[in-house]
C-alpha cells in the first residue's frame, strides 16, 4: 500500500479524507506560509498547498504526500483565517448579502521521486444578509475563528448559506473529485484503494 498522508491541521480536511475510506495518516505542516505579492488566487493557494506539502514531504521516503489551502475571495480582496473577533466582524459584514469565492488548492508531492503537482477549484458561494446582533452571535459560537472568511458551511454557518455554485467539498477545505483527478495523473486510481483498502492505490 503506497502510503498517503495529509499535510494539514485542519480537522475538516482530515474529516473529508477520511469519506472516501482510503487510509491515511496526518502529518501537519510547520512551513512558513509565504506568498508572492500580487499572486492571483488561483496561485495562493496552489503555492500554499505545495508549500504544505512540500515541507512535510522532506520527512518521507516514500509516499504520496497532500496538501491543502483555503481562502475567500470577495471584490478581489482575499480573506484568510480571522486573526481577532473584531477582524471576523467586519469579514462577515463584507460577506452578508453577497456572493464570493472560495478558492481550495491541492498539492500532491511523492516522496520518492520529488514529483509535484497543484490545482485549483471554486466556488461560488451566496451568504443571506445578516444583522450585526445575528454577526456577534455567530462570533461568540467562536466557530468563525479557524476558518477562512470566518464562517464554516459545515457548522452553523449553514444557516446563512443560501446556494453555492460548484464543490461542497472545496467551501470546506478539500475538494475531492479534484484530488481524485491529480491523483489519476499520478498514475494512481484512487477508488482502487476504496474496493481493495489493502491493495496498492
Ligand atoms: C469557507 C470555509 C473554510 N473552512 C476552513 C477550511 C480550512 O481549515 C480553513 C482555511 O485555512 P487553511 O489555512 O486553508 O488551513 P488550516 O490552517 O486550517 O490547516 P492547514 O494549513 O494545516 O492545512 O478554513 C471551513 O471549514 N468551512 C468553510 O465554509
Amino acid at each position: 500500500m503506497k502510503k498517503i498522508i495529509l499535510a494539514s491541521s485542519s480537522p475538516r480536511r482530515k474529516e473529508l479524507l477520511e469519506l472516501i475510506k482510503i487510509p491515511f495518516t496526518v502529518h501537519p505542516s510547520k512551513a512558513e506560509e509565504v506568498i508572492e505579492k500580487d499572486a492571483s488566487p488561483e496561485d495562493v493557494v496552489e503555492q500554499l498547498a505545495m508549500i504544505k506539502a512540500k515541507e512535510v514531504s522532506s520527512y518521507y521516503q516514500d509516499g504520496i504526500i497532500i496538501g491543502g489551502d483555503t481562502i475567500v475571495v470577495y471584490n478581489d480582496v482575499i480573506l484568510g483565517k480571522p486573526k481577532d473577533e473584531e477582524e471576523a466582524f467586519s469579514m462577515l459584514k463584507m460577506l452578508q448579502g453577497n456572493v464570493h469565492q472560495v478558492y481550495s488548492g491541492v498539492a500532491l508531492v511523492d516522496a520518492k521521486t520529488g514529483k509535484s503537482l497543484a490545482a485549483h477549484q471554486v466556488t461560488n458561494v451566496y451568504m443571506s444578509s445578516l444583522t450585526d446582533d445575528e454577526i456577534n452571535l455567530y462570533i461568540k459560537t467562536k466557530e468563525p475563528m479557524d476558518k477562512a472568511g470566518s464562517y464554516g458551511i459545515q457548522g452553523y454557518g449553514a444557516l446563512f448559506i443560501e446556494k453555492i455554485e460548484g464543490d461542497y467539498f472545496n467551501v470546506v477545505g478539500l475538494p475531492l473529485s479534484l484530488l481524485k483527478t491529480l491523483f489519476e495523473k499520478f498514475g494512481i486510481n484512487i477508488m482502487k484503494g476504496i474496493l481493495h483498502p489493502k491493495s496498492k492505490v
